[in-house]
């Protein structure tokens, strides 16, 4: 059986659907991104599939237990660690009293071992913490018993670069522990460095369920070269190639092609300078967003890269 499995699931809010009809599963030891901008409904199905909201049409199960199910999502919470997106700590308590609370009801036996990567000020109150180490006490706090499955909603929000690449390190070392891993985000250079696959949602759709590979594959490459007028003219004109800007220094193009046909042709002309890479993340994620709704999934979706 599938960590999560979602099926047909579908979440209203009064008039506003939220969530409309996804299905996916997620695999024991997969790090799985949930991608997509601002209001697309990735909160709504997290808080889904931990029984904190009810579904409006549809099922779903983690860790084998239906969602409908209160007494075998209470079982299941055991072995599951939950980042919120908004992490509503009480205030005044200071954060070891928050991770005591915590152990004292899911245990504790990796508390340690966490405050030395993630270092919020345990002794002080809350109410004094920034931003970055109110999520770094949420990431503790997740994972502190050692869960089979952790679901986090937007968990690098708040976190300085540094932070946030130790993050990620962490990430990848609990892929290589067996634990299943199930984050929201909109930052596609984050979802990149960890994932195994991904769910991009768009307006309670799931328009894209990809391995991180055939993702960045489906994308072609990005050329960047130097070279005559004559030459830039014969290579722009191949199939496949799209996107061309030029620049004092040369052209840049994303080519979806067959890269033999674009080497004879390079070979055959004088090229000065070439670089040949992956196209940042922002087109390739257009292709699921199309054309009318690039300039506002553009600014909407946020990338480092
Ligand atoms: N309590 C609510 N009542 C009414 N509509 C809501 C409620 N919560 C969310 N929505 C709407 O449901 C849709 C999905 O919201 P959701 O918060 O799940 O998206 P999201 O992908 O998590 O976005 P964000 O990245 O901004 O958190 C949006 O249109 C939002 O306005």
């Amino acid at each position: 059986m599938a960590t999560i499995e979602v099926n047909d699931l579908t979440k209203d809010y009064g008039s506003v659907r939220a969530v409309d009809s996804i299905s996916f599963t997620v695999e024991r030891g997969e790090i799985f991104g949930f991608l997509g901008p601002n209001g697309a409904g990735k909160t709504t199905t997290i808080r889904t599939l931990l029984g904190l909201l009810e579904p409006t049409e549809g099922t779903a199960s983690v860790l084998g237990a239906d969602v409908h199910d209160e007494d075998a999502l209470i079982d299941a919470k055991e072995r599951i660690g939950y980042l919120p997106a908004h992490l509503g700590f009480n205030e005044e308590v200071t954060g070891k009293d928050v991770l005591d609370y915590h152990a004292s009801v899911k245990g504790e036996s990796r508390r340690e071992e966490l405050l030395e990567i993630f270092t919020p000020p345990v002794e002080r109150p809350v109410r004094e913490y920034s931003t970055g180490n109110k999520r770094m006490l949420g990431i503790v706090q997740a994972f502190m018993h050692d869960p089979d499955l952790v679901i986090m909603d937007e968990p690098t929000s708040g976190l300085d670069p540094l932070m946030q690449e130790e993050f990620n390190e962490f990430v990848r070392g609990e892929r290589e522990r067996g634990k299943t891993l199930f984050f929201s985000s909109h930052v596609l250079s984050e979802v990149r460095r960890v994932c195994d696959r991904v769910g991009i949602l768009r307006e309670g759709d799931l328009v894209g369920l990809e391995d991180i590979e055939s993702l960045l594959g489906q994308g072609g490459k990005r050329v960047q070269l130097q070279t005559t007028d004559e030459a830039s003219a014969d290579l722009t004109a191949l199939d496949g190639v799209i996107d061309v800007q030029t620049f004092a220094e040369g052209i840049q193009f994303i080519y979806t092609g067959e890269y033999n046909t674009l080497l004879r042709e390079l070979a055959s002309h004088d090229v000065r300078e070439i670089e040949i890479n992956e196209p940042p993340l922002e087109d390739i994620f257009m292709h699921y967003y199309g054309k009318d709704d690039a300039v506002e999934s553009n600014q909407e979706v946020a990338s480092d890269i």
